[in-house]
């Protein structure tokens, strides 16, 4: 089941508890290799990278117990081997690299294969990452289709700084120095929340960390990590995308959000395009007043503008999703993706709804919105969240849309479909063509 079908129009109304961060799930995953004590997780979401990693921790020898009613997983890695000739990690998603570092602490040996790009979002850099392998004294070989990574002692303690602030590169550090030995500081660290859910998780093993939400983490390395119980957060992802589904089709839907301070720029970014969003009791509603419509800024020549790049900046993964509100926004309206090189293609397949979308740089898109729409056949690139971009504007275009290849979806949003429906979409999963 790779298709979406949508028949939009309908107004999307209700309540929907998120899920947790697919972002944060799987750093924490890999991290629970560090300890050889119990773990019990809640809040586990049922999505296809999940899945990956249970898999791999059964093949390598890991008690792995999964209820994806409840949520809870309970995994134990006490008897777990790792063979470099035959174990593979997989493929097709970023998060396998941070399996690096518990594997060269418990084994001394790592092995990435060379497709561990995640979305095709432009270059993704292995460099950062094996920079940060090599200054704690492991050594990184090239072989076929693959990269070795060994190191023959314990991790030592090191200091870096790195080129720019790398949410994987960053956890790939702290998962590094947390049983290193002595005191490793990062410099330009990332600080996204799932970067900070992860060090929470950490410091709940036992991690020694300091400096969670900045750009300068130090940690002292301890002995060993022990056992956690840790629950998810709610995902930002999944609040923003439920709270746009009800902005883009004219309905209401409320999001339950436990962490509203992460909001006051996502919030702005969202009233840019006529939407306001209020956080009450725990929960997010957003409110629009009419059709959705730019803001104009006060300064003449210039457009209104969305920024992405690394937090404290709006997320770059959230981007797709303003630039469907774009398309349906009246005015023009300039998305800036700081991050990506060549993440932006897509807008191209928006023209077959009847968008106006104008790429005008590798980095940067301009919508010039209100149009009238269409339905229509499009197809999504692998990437989630421009597959949510595309359901959501088939979701507020009257009539039968196809999105092909929507399958990314379900690598970070569980019951996707079902949560749809319960708002009032007419939404099915249908084999690819
Ligand atoms: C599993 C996971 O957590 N994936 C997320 C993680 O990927 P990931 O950790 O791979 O993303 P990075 O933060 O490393 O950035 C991705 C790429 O963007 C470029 N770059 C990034 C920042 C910068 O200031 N300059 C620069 O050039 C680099 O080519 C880099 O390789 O963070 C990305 C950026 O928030 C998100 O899109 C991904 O969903
Ligand atoms: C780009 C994403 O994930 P990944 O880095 O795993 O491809 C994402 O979560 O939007």
């Amino acid at each position: 089941m790779s298709d979406l079908i949508v028949h939009g129009g309908t107004p999307l109304r209700g309540r929907i508890v998120p899920s947790a961060n697919k972002n944060a799930v799987l750093p924490i995953l890999c991290a629970t290799l560090l300890t050889k004590e119990p773990v019990r997780l809640r809040g586990v979401p049922d999505i296809t990278d999940v899945r990956r990693i249970l898999d791999i921790f059964r093949t390598l020898g890991s008690r792995v117990e999964m209820d994806f009613d409840t949520g809870i997983l309970d995994v134990h890695h006490l008897d777990t081997r790792f063979d470099e000739d035959t174990d593979r990690l997989p493929e097709a998603m970023r998060s396998s690299i941070m399996l690096v570092p518990p594997l060269l602490t418990r084994f001394g040996v790592a092995r990435i294969e060379n497709d561990v790009k995640g979305c095709t979002l432009g270059v993704r850099e292995i460099d950062p990452h094996v920079e940060v392998f090599e200054r704690f004294g492991a050594a990184v070989e090239r072989v076929e289709d693959a990269l070795l990574i060994r190191s023959l002692r314990p991790l030592i303690a090191t200091q870096h700084w790195l080129d720019y602030a790398s949410v994987t590169t960053t956890e790939n550090f702290v998962l590094c120095a947390a049983l290193a030995r002595g005191t490793s500081t990062l410099t330009n660290a990332a600080s996204e929340p799932h970067v900070q859910e992860f060090c929470a998780f950490m410091s709940a093993m036992g991690a020694r960390i300091q400096g969670q939400g900045t750009s300068l983490l130090m940690i002292d390395g301890v002995e060993e990590l022990g056992g956690a119980d840790f629950t998810f957060t709610e995902d930002f992802h999944e609040i923003v995308t439920f709270l746009a589904l009800g902005a883009i089709t004219g309905g209401q839907v409320e999001v339950r959000n436990g962490s509203p301070d992460q909001f006051p720029l996502i919030d702005r970014t969202f009233a840019k395009f006529g939407v306001h969003v209020r956080h009450e009791g725990g929960w997010s509603r957003a409110e629009t007043a009419g059709r959705l419509k730019v803001r104009e800024p006060f300064t003449q020549n210039i457009l209104q503008k969305v920024e992405a790049a690394p937090w404290p900046y709006l997320p770059v993964d959230l981007l797709p999703i303003f630039v469907a509100l774009g398309v349906q926004a009246e005015g023009s309206m300039m998305f800036w993706n700081k991050v990506y090189d060549g993440a932006m293609g897509w807008t191209s397949e928006l023209s077959r709804f009847g968008a106006h979308a104008f790429q005008s740089d590798p980095h940067r898109v301009v919508t010039f919105g209100g149009k009238r729409l269409v339905p229509a056949t499009v197809e999504s690139p692998y990437i989630i969240r421009v597959a949510i971009a595309m359901l959501m504007l088939a979701a507020s275009i009257e009539g039968r849309s196809v999105i092909r290849k929507a399958a990314p979806i379900r690598r970070a949003h569980p019951r996707f479909a079902e949560n749809l429906r319960a708002l009032g979409a007419k939404i099915d999963w249908v084999p690819g063509a």
